[in-house]
């Protein structure tokens, strides 16, 4: 496990982080996710003993990182803007740390395919693309498949080949009972990958949990029913107390708020109000429940 406890830093007079406590379990994923400068890349570096809170403690692999830098092995970490030397070609980099990690080189053509670098992995960095040094930044976290991987805003690009094999990936090393920590702004990524999220603002957790639980706290249980009984169904939806909204989305959809889970007594109500019912879904828009959580905390602030 991954336990940060009571985590505070100052940067000058400025805080950072105001006592953060965080938890990513065995073979889980854990998401930290938050405004610009809410502090996520701050309490990585902490996490990982690259730089000093002025209070609290770390527990990474049951050792303290300030104290016990062998950990660094079996540690993947895949650091926000990566730094890598540009007279260097992909593979040289990879064989690099392959030496210092005490890796087989034989498994770099494998992550050089995964990242999708296969091609290009002779060229120099300083020939690289934003994107390019990013996937080689990867391929390096995952090299003698680490005990945990850590992870500031990896970004794939957008070719939904690399971003699917990425995220396998990383399901995969968490199913394989290893700890995987990551700070995102990508929603999509959260929602697929993520069982746990704790959301930052200025500092401070302000929400912990599920995605599941994000998205029902933020914006309710939305659901879609698409009919061609608008009128029917407007009219039935607007009786019933579990819901607080009733939104018309194109013909012959509506957006169902609902304040708590009972999808089936909803479903029953419509049929038996005589309301056709085309299809019923879970409507999971995690980026507008994330807008939702900054203004809340905004508004709170
Ligand atoms: N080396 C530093 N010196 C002074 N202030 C810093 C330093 N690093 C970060 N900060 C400040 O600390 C706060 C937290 O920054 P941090 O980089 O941890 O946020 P973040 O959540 O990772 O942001 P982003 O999403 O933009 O990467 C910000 O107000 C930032 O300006």
């Amino acid at each position: 496990m991954i336990i940060a406890k009571g985590i505070r830093k100052k940067y000058g007079n400025k805080s950072a982080l105001n006592g953060v406590s965080l938890k990513a379990e065995k073979g889980k994923i854990t998401a930290i996710l938050g405004p610009n400068g809410a502090g996520k890349t701050t309490l990585i570096r902490i996490i990982l003993g690259l730089i000093f809170p002025d209070d609290g403690e770390v527990r990474i692999l049951d050792k303290d990182p300030f104290k016990d830098k062998s950990i660094f092995k079996k540690i993947g970490y895949i650091q926000e803007l990566p730094n890598l030397p540009p007279f260097l070609t992909g593979r040289e980099v990879l064989e690099f740390s392959a030496k210092i990690k005490g890796v087989d080189k034989s498994e770099i053509p494998k992550l050089l395919e995964m990242v999708g670098m296969t091609e290009n992995a002779d060229k120099k960095i300083a020939k690289y693309s934003k994107g390019m040094i990013q996937r080689i930044a990867i391929a390096e976290a995952m090299l003698g498949n680490p005990e945990v991987l850590i992870m500031d805003e990896p970004n794939m690009g957008t070719d939904p080949v690399l971003i699917t094999n990425f995220r396998s990936m990383v399901k995969n090393i968490a199913k394989d009972g290893r700890k995987v920590l990551m700070t995102s702004h990508e929603m999509e990524d959260v929602k697929k990958i993520a069982d746990k999220v704790y959301f930052i603002f200025k500092g401070s957790v302000y929400f912990e949990g599920t995605v599941e639980d994000l998205i029902k706290r933020f914006l309710g249980i939305r659901v879609i029913v698409e009919t061609e009984d608008i009128e029917n169904l407007k009219a039935e939806a607007n009786k019933i107390n579990f819901i607080k909204g009733v939104e018309e989305e194109g013909k012959n959809k509506v957006i169902l708020t609902l304040t708590e889970d009972k999808r089936e007594e909803l479903i029953k109500r419509l049929v038996l109000a005589g309301v056709r019912i085309r299809s019923f879904y879970l409507d999971n828009e995690l980026e507008e429940a994330y807008l939702n959580i900054v203004k809340e905390a905004m508004s709170n602030d």
